[in-house]
């Protein structure tokens, strides 16, 4: 059977590629059909030689059994929440604070997207295979969604490279696009079932499911926004190169990712976004603005989150008495 294993893996590589074109450059090269003839050719290979069969095969998506249960995981590295700004005087007001803290005068390069209002999960791959995924729960713990994710298609069951990291925590927000979220709130009402209120709560609700069968049907769909531990890779210097990379290794990032010099060009993309933001079909809430630069944002560091309801006022530095 080394001619089927062969044919297999070929089949595999064929798959994976196409679902590359079609989820992440949005340039299929085949029609629907073809991916379904070559996705139903590897299913009866595997069916027929069962032992042949890998959790990274493309035909492994729908999960296994339903689980009674989310098991915890903790996050190595938390997931972070990002401060608000609410007019174009609070950014103005952040990019002073930057550049005070890092004492320069040059403009500043800011990464910018739009912020996907779905929720934020942690996917990691180990050697290039998908292992394990978690929700963000509160930033230190989140829940084991593994099977769900899996479902998912425009996520990578192996990720596109020869030479795989030996460990890479994607992180990213989960959503449901607008198409998709009528047509189930559509089925939900011909079934006599509960409508959503909005497509976050219905990822949220899609992504909690028990059952992977279920959140297979949901359509979900995941772009990636930052990479978290990564080991056994030099990783780009930039924040926007890092995306372009994940792209490339067949992780899906959202295409209206900018780079703008400077506050005029990030104010200017944030109206550009607010007058485009009826029509990108899913929906947002914002626009996140980043520090393109690596060694600047790791100069900058983060601000533990202080509670706003207590304050410590402090006495005078008392003058050291001399002795
Ligand atoms: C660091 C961080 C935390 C949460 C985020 C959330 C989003 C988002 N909701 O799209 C995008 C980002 O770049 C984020 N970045």
């Amino acid at each position: 059977t080394q001619i089927i294993s062969q044919q297999i893996e070929q089949l595999r590589q064929q798959l994976r590629y196409h679902e590359y074109q079609y989820h992440v450059l949005d340039q299929p090269q085949i029609p629907d059909a073809e991916y379904d003839r070559l996705l139903n050719q590897l299913k009866q290979l595997e069916a027929e030689h069962p032992q042949l069969i890998s959790p990274d095969s493309p035909t492994q998506r729908v999960g296994a059994k339903p689980l009674v249960g989310f098991r915890q995981i903790t996050h190595e590295l938390p997931m972070l929440s990002l401060d608000n700004a609410f007019s174009d005087q609070d950014f103005y007001a952040f990019e002073r604070r930057i550049q005070e803290r890092l004492g320069r005068v040059e403009e500043l390069t800011f990464c910018c997207e739009p912020k996907l209002d779905g929720l934020a999960v942690s996917i990691l791959y180990l050697n290039g295979v998908l292992s394990q995924a978690a929700t963000r729960g509160d930033g230190t713990t989140g829940e084991d969604i593994t099977s769900n994710i899996r479902t998912i298609r425009n996520i990578p069951l192996q990720l596109l490279s020869d030479t795989p990291p030996a460990r890479l925590e994607v992180r990213g927000e989960v959503f449901m696009p607008h198409q998709a979220f009528e047509q189930l709130n559509q089925d939900a009402l011909q079934h006599g079932q509960k409508t959503f209120a909005n497509p976050r709560n219905a990822a949220a609700g899609s992504l909690r499911q028990l059952d992977p069968k279920i959140t297979r049907q949901r359509h979900l769909s995941l772009n990636a926004y930052s990479i978290g531990i990564s080991e056994g890779v030099e990783l780009p210097a930039t924040h926007y190169a890092r995306l372009q990379w994940l792209k490339s290794l067949g992780i899906p990032i959202n295409n209206e990712i900018r780079l703008c010099q400077g506050s005029a060009e990030v104010l200017k993309y944030y109206q550009d976004i607010a007058a485009k933001r009826d029509q990108l079909g899913y929906d947002i809430d914002g626009t996140v603005l980043k520090v393109n630069a690596i060694a600047l944002q790791e100069q900058l560091g983060f601000v533990a989150k202080a509670p706003r309801w207590a304050i410590a006022y402090k006495f005078p530095a008392q003058e050291q008495l001399t002795l």
